[in-house]
């Protein structure tokens, strides 16, 4: 099996070096000194399922992988839109593109029976953009639950959960899923195929979307801002809207608030990828997150007010991180 992961990050150098020690023919993409880093000595994982250092190829140059069976996508998900020059390199006829982001996919209303089948969720695939550069026959999903982060360049420090559940968007048990799901479990991961992604898909987003706006507005970890009475409370209202939106959507998570909340606390002084991002000075990732959510209340009428506030606000800082980006180059 041959795999390039696309945007060879916390996430993806991590999923690229578990399939590299299990045997599969794996490429990272990836770039500046995290990516020399990787060529010079492999990547380094540290973990507490113990650590090991895998040596895949590494490159930022799609062209001298050429074609694979998989392209695991782990840039963020607002790169998705300009990522086709890069990926089509690495396409042939039956490629597979698994991306392992956070929030709404882009493929969401692909191959789903109802109303709102062949919907164009704007604020995740802005005019088609996304769909034009990651084709949705190709789209397999994951919802990620292990949580990385770069440590130091080349060096992946994984600190907890290994299971990457993947999923078709017509919900079949196809043989690409299958075969990946092998090679996930074969490199020490957990990869179950779901005939319901989208229902993990919800369950992990009732975490982000009240997670990770608060943590980037307040620069508090998960526990932090579980322990603020207010906060907490403000945790629970976002998470019944989210609730109330999957279910006019057609998905029902079908978990209690109360125990969602209490995985999300098990996470401790964690914080959320999109506070790391805001102190590296990057875009921040909510458009998958909690744009997209406000965008499906209003296409199914429920009733958001507390999702719409934090969007408003979390959107200025946003702005803002973009404009000293723009200033800085
Ligand atoms: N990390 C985690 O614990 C979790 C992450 N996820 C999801 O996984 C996805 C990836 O997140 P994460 O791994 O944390 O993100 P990272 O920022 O660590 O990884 C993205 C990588 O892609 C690189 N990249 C971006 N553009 C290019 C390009 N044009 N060419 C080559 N490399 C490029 C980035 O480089 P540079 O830094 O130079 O921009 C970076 O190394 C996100 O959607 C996130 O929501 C989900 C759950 C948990
Ligand atoms: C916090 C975590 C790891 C799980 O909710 C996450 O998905 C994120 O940081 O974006």
């Amino acid at each position: 099996m041959k795999v390039a992961v696309l945007g060879a990050g916390a996430i993806g150098a991590y999923v690229g070096a578990a399939l590299h020690r299990a045997g599969a023919e794996v490429h990272l993409i990836a770039r500046g000194e995290h990516l020399a880093a990787m060529r010079r000595s492999g990547v380094r994982v540290l973990s507490p399922r113990g650590d090991f250092t895998a040596h895949p190829r590494a490159t930022d140059d799609p062209y001298e992988v050429g074609p694979v069976d998989y392209v695991f996508l782990g840039l963020k998900a607002n790169s998705y839109a300009a990522a086709g020059p890069m990926i089509r390199p690495l396409l042939h006829e039956t490629t597979g593109i698994i991306a392992a982001q956070n929030g709404i996919p882009w493929w969401y209303f692909h191959r789903l029976p109802g109303p709102y089948q062949g919907h164009v969720i704007q604020s995740v695939d802005p005019g088609g953009a996304v769909t034009a550069a990651l084709p949705l026959e190709r789209a397999i999903g994951c919802v990620v639950y292990a949580a990385t982060e770069i440590e130091a360049p080349g060096v992946i420090r994984h600190l907890e959960g290994t299971r990457f559940s993947i999923g078709e968007p017509d919900g079949s048990l196809s043989p690409r899923c299958t075969a990946f799901s092998g090679a996930m479990v074969a490199g020490g991961l957990k990869c179950p195929v779901e005939a319901d992604l989208r229902r993990d898909i919800w369950i992990k987003l009732m975490g982000n979307i009240a997670f990770n706006p608060i943590s980037a507005l307040t620069r508090a970890t998960m526990a932090g801002i579980c322990r603020h009475r207010h906060t907490r409370d403000l945790v629970v209202t976002m998470m019944r809207e989210t609730v109330e939106v999957a279910r006019r959507v057609g998905c029902d998570p079908a978990i209690s608030i109360e125990r969602r909340l209490a995985g999300a606390e098990r996470a401790g002084e964690h914080k959320t990828s999109t506070l790391q991002d805001l102190e590296k000075g990057k875009p921040l990732e909510l458009d998958v997150i909690l744009a997209a959510v406000v965008e499906l209340a209003d296409l199914t009428g429920a009733d958001v007010p507390t999702l719409r506030a934090i969007h408003a606000v979390a959107d200025l800082l946003d702005e803002r991180v973009r404009q000293d980006l723009a200033a800085t180059g």
